[in-house]
C-alpha cells in the first residue's frame, strides 16, 4: 500500500504496522505505533500476533518488505502490505508522523 493510503488509515488502529530496518534505523525513527521486527523478536511477534489483522511491512525502500510480507503470509496471516517507497517516502511526505 501506499504512504498515503497508510496515514489515512492509521488512526483507525486497524493494521499492525511492523518495521524490519535494522535497530538502529528504527530507533532514529519510525512509523508511530510501528514494532520493531528483527530475527530476535520475530519469534514473539508470531507467537503473540493475531493472524487475522491486517500488518504492514515496512522496510528502507519498500523493496525488502515485499519478500517479508510474502514471508508472513506464508505464515498464515491473513492480509499482508508491503509498504510502497518504505520509511523513505514516509518521512519525506509525512515527517511530522515519524516518532523517535
Ligand atoms: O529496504 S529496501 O530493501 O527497500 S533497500
Amino acid at each position: 500500500m501506499s504512504v498515503a493510503e497508510l496515514h489515512e488509515i492509521l488512526p483507525n488502529k486497524s493494521h499492525c504496522v511492523v518495521d524490519i530496518r535494522d535497530a538502529n534505523a528504527f530507533s532514529s525513527g519510525h512509523i508511530a505505533s510501528a514494532i520493531h521486527l528483527s530475527n530476535e523478536s520475530i519469534g514473539d511477534f508470531m507467537r503473540e500476533a493475531d493472524l487475522d489483522q491486517p500488518v504492514v511491512v515496512c522496510c528502507y525502500h519498500g523493496i525488502s518488505s515485499i519478500q517479508a510480507a510474502q514471508f508472513l503470509l506464508g505464515q498464515d496471516f491473513t492480509e499482508v502490505y508491503s509498504l510502497d517507497g518504505g520509511f523513505t517516502q514516509w518521512q519525506s511526505e509525512f515527517p511530522d508522523s515519524v516518532e523517535r
